[in-house]
């Protein structure tokens, strides 16, 4: 078998490895194994489905899947908190920075405005990579980062402790070598009920017709044949002869036929390819049964240990998978600012469960964020009501100001091909189009064929649309509903809003906010003005966190006295490094305190400035 390989375009080492695994298994003929690394050299093949079967659906390129190569581990509970990796060097590179240049700003967006489109092109929409096998060496990972990547998304699912530590890095070591501002974020696994791994091997395909078998029992080392590990105890009393299970968010499904003790017998309605961990859904008569979840809890005993790794690894966001309720975020929240006092660490909350819809202002509120995760989410949910939920949550979110991540599926064809389906196209416009805060690739980027490319997609696709809805729907914003309490809040945020109307009716070229907390910053990305938003601070940890937000630029930057020492201070520097010109018109907000001359209070006031 082996020896038909080398023929093929076979990119990497661990392809092979796989494919041997999956032949070893019997999950496929040599001669489809062949075919189908063949089709991993290229596009040729394309749409000959006679040749190439994609009934493996989303997953059908998964001889690339890669999950027996990293096997998860144990993890053990860190009680001793080191300096994160390479935060150190991070921060000295950014204090000398801007002690050297009197600022910081990602060498990206430099280049960016340092060029011909300035301003106007650049990106608001922010771009997220799952890493994976496919993109974690410190070269792959560059590659990303060079075609636009904001975030790097480390899914605790998979791989090992020391494998995400590598990952994290790298991103800390292209931060300080290249001046990229990549932010880091883990997702927890969650406890809902799941496969547990394949005994080793990577993936295996379930056949139309054929029986399996679904068993809480254990296994060391390889299963039987057609028998498929379930993590949670309780799954053979739950289940009833008849219901659906549904396989990872519907890529597979099976009807149960039998129950005898602790195994499910199950027979195959929807052939396709079965990963490691793959979530698992039970339907009866028409509709999720949703009880057995709603007992689990939504942080798992290994969630706390890889929460601990986040936090000792100095990560700069945490999604939680599964939430139900608010009160989990809350309970997440007052831990991390426990364990990290000293940097803010954002907690996102996913929206994947059928029951968050329930509370969704209530958990938006209390989050820093939130994650359409549509994967599972389309498994709990009629398929049908994926965007109308998608559209619900982003425009949530953007009257509650917080930013938000579309995910899952967005390019889902890249895994295997080169170019996107017109329909992923329209997919992504369309997230674009809603002004979602940021678009997410997960297998695309974790274990395809073409990482690099999606990424371009990607950010191709958003500067068109951005730039198309901008034409399209000027000044034709709807009010959005007052959100502050309080009397400074209220303040702060009718300085925003004005700021965005003065900026849009005078085509001004750019909104400076100088922010300490990014508050100021979020209020003006809530607007979505039609030119990007430079947020100003001190803190680095702000300006990473600012990252996340729709249309704003973080800078780091020592703060002088008031907002126009601040204001002319950073044109300057601005402008000495040819990222602003003559004749460009920018307006400025502050919520950096700044007494009054006659010490009276605080002023807070709109500038508008055009440079010489
Ligand atoms: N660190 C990793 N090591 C190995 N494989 C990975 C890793 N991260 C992702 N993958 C692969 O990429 C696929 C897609 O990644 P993704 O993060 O969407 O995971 P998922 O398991 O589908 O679940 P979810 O996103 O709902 O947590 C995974 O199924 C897995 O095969
Ligand atoms: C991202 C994720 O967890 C999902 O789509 O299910
Ligand atoms: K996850
Ligand atoms: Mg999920």
């Amino acid at each position: 078998m082996a020896n038909t390989l080398p023929v093929y375009d076979v990119r990497c080492a661990w392809q092979v490895t796989d494919v041997s695994a999956f032949a070893d298994r019997g999950g496929l003929s040599n001669g489809r194994v062949g075919l189908r690394l063949c089709n991993l050299g290229g596009s040729k093949l394309r749409g000959n489905s006679s040749l190439v079967s994609r009934s493996g659906g989303r997953n059908g390129a998964c001889v690339g899947g890669s999950r027996a190569l990293t096997p998860i581990t144990k993890s053990v509970l860190k009680t001793e908190y080191e300096t994160p990796a390479g935060v150190e060097a991070d921060v000295t590179r950014l204090e000398r920075a801007v002690t050297e240049r009197g600022f910081e700003v990602d060498s990206r967006i430099e280049e960016e405005l340092k060029g011909e489109g300035g301003f106007r092109n650049v990106r608001r929409t922010k771009l997220i990579a799952t890493i994976g096998p496919s993109c974690c060496s410190y070269e792959q990972m560059e590659a990303l980062a060079s075609s636009g990547v904001n975030i790097a998304r480390l899914n605790m699912c998979h791989g090992t402790h020391e494998w995400h530590r590598q990952v994290i890095k790298n991103c800390r070591r292209l931060n300080a070598e290249k001046g990229y501002g990549i932010v880091v974020m883990i997702d927890t696994e969650g406890s809902e009920i799941h496969m547990g791994d394949l005994g080793g091997v990577s993936s295996a395909k379930a056949e139309d017709g054929e029986e399996w078998c679904f068993t809480i029992r254990k296994f060391n080392g390889p299963l039987p044949a057609y028998t498929l590990p379930v993590n949670y105890e309780g799954f053979a009393e739950d289940v009833q002869v008849g219901d659906e299970l549904v396989v990872d968010g519907g890529m597979v499904r099976f009807e149960v036929l039998e129950k005898v003790g602790p195994d499910v017998k199950c027979k195959c309605t929807d052939p396709g390819i079965l990963l490691p961990c793959a979530n698992l859904n039970l339907w009866r008569d028409g509709y999720l049964v949703r009880e057995k979840n709603v007992t689990l809890p939504t942080i798992s005993s290994k969630d706390w240990v890889d929460i601990d790794f986040g936090i000792s690894e100095g990560v700069d966001f945490i999604a939680v998978s599964f939430v139900k309720s608010p009160d989990v975020i809350k309970h997440l929240k007052s831990y991390v600012a426990a364990r990290s006092p000293d940097r803010s660490i954002g907690v996102i909350a996913k929206i994947e469960d059928a029951n968050s819809l329930r509370c969704l202002d209530d958990i938006i509120r209390v989050s820093d964020g939130v994650m359409v995760a549509r994967g599972d989410l389309g498994a709990q949910i009629p398929l049908e009501q994926v965007p109308s939920v998608q559209e619900a949550i982003i425009d949530a979110c953007r009257k509650l100001n917080r930013p938000v991540i579309v995910a899952s599926q967005l390019l889902e064809s890249m895994i295997e091909y080169p170019t996107p389906t017109r329909a992923e196209v329209a997919d992504v416009s369309n997230a674009v189009r809603q002004q979602a805060d940021a678009l997410m690739l997960s297998g695309e980027s974790a274990m395809g064929l073409h990482p690099q490319k999606a990424v371009e997609v990607l950010r191709g696709v958003s500067v068109r649309m951005e730039h198309w809805s901008r034409e399209e729907s000027h000044h034709e914003k709807p009010p959005l509903p007052e959100i502050s309490t309080s009397d400074t809040g209220r303040t702060s945020e009718q300085i925003c809003n004005s700021a965005t109307q003065i900026a849009n009716k005078l085509g001004a070229d750019a909104i400076l906010v100088y922010t300490r907390r990014g508050y100021m910053a979020s209020l003006i990305s809530r607007n979505r003005p039609d030119c990007p938003i430079f947020a100003f601070t001190e803190s680095r940890n702000v300006m990473r966190c600012m990252d996340l937000q729709w249309g704003v630029v973080p800078f780091q930057f020592a703060f002088r006295k008031d907002l126009e020492s601040n204001l002319l201070q950073s044109l300057a520097l601005l402008k000495a490094h040819c990222m602003v010109r003559s004749g460009n018109l920018v307006v400025a907000v502050s919520d950096v305190s700044s007494a009054s001359q006659s010490g009276t209070g605080v002023l807070q006031s709109i500038q508008v400035h055009v440079l010489s």
